[in-house]
């Protein structure tokens, strides 16, 4: 599994601008290479405050809306159009600004959906569309995300995958059904730590002090039972994009040397 590597911005703002503009030049980089590009967006206020920085970058554009290819790391079990729903936030902060093509758009179901208010059943049906979008070559019959992004909650769960969860000690499903979970609501589907693990590159985005000791534990070492995050890894990237506050607890001997 790939090291970590920690960059820390000034603050939250410049954090989000700065995440913007990064995803922006790999987005348009896969598309020179490939033709297309995949992102996995999350929930949560960082991940929300990266999605409005893009939709306001001035660089927006360089990037082929109708070639992105873009899916959820975890949802909340919501009717469609609840304002709790990522997929709501995102369409707010993003999606609904930019010229991208309904076809690539992979929202996870809602719980008004064809499942009704079956999370397992919803998950099933996700992990069957990333398995349909996944090439022979991609392994887990989950496509090689270009990036997939994650918040990081102060317990250090990532997508919806709690510590010490059924979720996090799953190993071979793609997609899981979380009931009970820590966080409001408690119902919600969320790729497992295997799915997430697929992708090519993993952002971990944390700002806050109310994140400094997540931060500080998930990089120090413990299983990812206890610490998720600590298992969110890319098969050629793991970037921790931080702010100063979320950095302060982190052990001296990983501070990054030339940390902003
Ligand atoms: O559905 C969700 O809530 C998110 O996917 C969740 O994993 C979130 O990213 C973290 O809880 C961090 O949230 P904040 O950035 O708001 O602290």
């Amino acid at each position: 599994m790939t090291t970590p590597q920690l960059v820390v911005h000034r603050d939250k703002e410049l954090m989000a601008l700065a995440a913007a503009a990064r995803l922006i030049t790999k987005i348009v980089d896969a598309q020179s290479a490939r033709g297309t590009a995949s992102v996995v967006l999350t929930g949560g206020r960082n991940g929300n405050a990266l999605l409005a920085a893009l939709a306001s970058s001035p660089a927006r554009d360089a990037v082929d809306w109708g070639r992105l290819d873009l899916w959820w790391g975890d949802e909340r079990f919501l009717p469609e159009g609840d304002p709790e729903r990522n997929h709501t936030q995102a369409r707010d902060e993003l999606l609904d600004r930019v010229p991208l093509d309904p076809a690539r758009v992979h929202p996870m179901p809602a719980s008004d959906g064809p499942d009704g208010d079956n999370p397992e059943a919803a998950a099933e049906r996700y992990a069957e569309e990333l398995a349909k979008a996944a090439r022979p070559e991609d392994r887990l019959g989950v496509p090689a995300f270009d990036v997939l992004l994650l918040g990081v909650g102060p317990d250090t769960h990532v997508a919806s995958l709690f510590p010490e969860h059924p979720g996090v000690r799953e190993t071979e499903l793609t997609v899981v059904g979380v009931r009970g979970a820590p966080k409001p609501p408690p119902t919600r589907i969320s790729l497992t730590l295997p799915a997430i693990r697929a992708a090519r590159e993993v952002w971990l985005l944390a700002a806050g002090e109310d994140k400094a000791d997540a931060v500080a534990l998930a990089l120090s070492g413990p299983g990812e039972i206890q610490a998720p995050a600590s298992g969110a890894r890319g098969t050629q990237r793991t970037l921790w994009l931080l702010d100063r506050a979320a950095a302060g607890r982190i052990p001296a001997q990983l501070y990054p040397p030339a940390s902003a």
